[in-house]
């Protein structure tokens, strides 16, 4: 089987306990995450076999971090170390009507420091079918980006499929002050495959299309528009989350290809356990249906069912396996099973 790689920084969460916001000095919990290391974790437990290709510091955080990610099975043996930090974020939990708050502190990091210009990106990806890369990745300087942009590059001269998660995060963008419509539509152009809304697309073309919010209208001009511009891009895929409040959302599904729109029917999560790490469940739980052959109405209806399943998951990690989504997806009940 050939492996699914994932370029992206491992990073320690610490997450507040309690309803103390960070400046209460609440207890913090540690979890391992990153985007593409959720990604890679997600995709073995649903019985692939995935790869990270990464840069930790040489010290106890980044073993943490690297171990946590092996435990799962992921191969990390492209992971390599050097001196530096680790990269932090602090996540205060948000309850009712009081949003979740991240706090990064990975600034500096071993990898956001890395030189990448070296990477044998022909060697890395000799075995892979596909390679997975977020924004978040390209968010923490041109290092990165220009690490992201030589591995699609090398990976469509290999005939090696491009997946890229959009994941914007405004923070990250104005702490370095990166261009982020111009570098993450670079990114796009090389992907065969992007998660990402409408909101995504206007973004990058600075630009809004007709229709309601999250409508199926707006999200196919913006589809439309991406498939216009894009010659590689096969598919566009988002959820579409309603907020009722922070503990309970309404999510569903959202795939486009050049010629069709298809969506999953709005599932209700309420009572969430932990929100960090949904969008890259359900990138996951997508991924794990197109690699097995299904449907793209399945692969759609498997990442919202393994997006769901994570809400109620503490941790970044998408930890569902394939029975767990099937037996969500055909609405087995919720009682004991024994
Ligand atoms: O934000 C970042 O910089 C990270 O890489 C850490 C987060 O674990 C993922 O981004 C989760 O993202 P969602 O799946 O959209 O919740």
């Amino acid at each position: 089987m050939k492996a699914f790689a994932c370029f992206g920084e491992l990073l320690v969460r610490l997450t507040t306990t309690g309803v103390d916001p960070l400046y209460g000095l609440p207890q913090l919990v540690p979890f391992i995450g990153g985007a593409e290391a959720n990604v890679a974790v997600g995709l073995q437990r649903l019985g692939h076999k995935a790869k990270m290709i990464s840069v930790i510091p040489d010290n106890d955080l980044g073993l943490a971090a690297v171990q946590e990610v092996r435990k799962w099975g992921v191969d990390t043996s492209d992971v390599t170390t050097q001196p530096g930090r680790m990269g932090l974020y602090f996540l205060t939990t948000g309850a009712i009507h009081r949003p979740s708050d991240i706090l990064y502190d990975r600034a500096g990091s071993a990898f956001a420091t890395a030189d990448f210009s070296k990477l044998d990106w022909p060697a890395l990806l000799a075995n892979a079918s596909w390679l997975h890369v977020s924004g978040v990745t390209a968010a923490l300087g041109q290092n990165c980006v220009d690490a992201a942009l030589a591995g699609m590059k090398a990976a469509k001269a290999l005939g090696v499929k491009v997946s890229f998660d959009c994941n914007y995060r405004p923070k990250l963008w104005e702490a370095w002050g990166g261009d982020a419509p111009t570098l993450i539509k670079q990114l796009m152009s090389h992907a065969d495959l992007i998660f990402g809304g409408y909101r995504d697309i206007e973004l990058v073309f600075k630009t809004k299309f007709d229709g309601e919010d999250g409508s199926m209208a707006r999200n196919r001009a913006a589809a439309d528009h991406a498939f216009a511009t894009f010659p590689d891009l096969m598919r566009l895929i988002s959820t579409r989350r309603t907020q009722v409040n922070v503990d309970h959302n309404r999510l569903a599904g959202l795939m486009f290809t050049r010629s069709e729109s298809l969506e999953t029917r709005t599932y209700d999560i309420a009572g969430i356990i932990d929100r960090i790490g949904g969008g890259d469940a359900f990138a996951a739980g997508v991924l794990h249906g197109i690699l097995s052959g299904k449907t793209d109405q399945d692969a759609l209806d498997l990442g919202i069912a393994c997006g769901c399943l994570k809400h109620a998951i503490p941790g970044d990690f998408s930890l569902a396996n394939a029975t767990d989504l099937n037996a969500f997806l055909s609405d087995d009940g919720f009682d004991v099973k024994r």
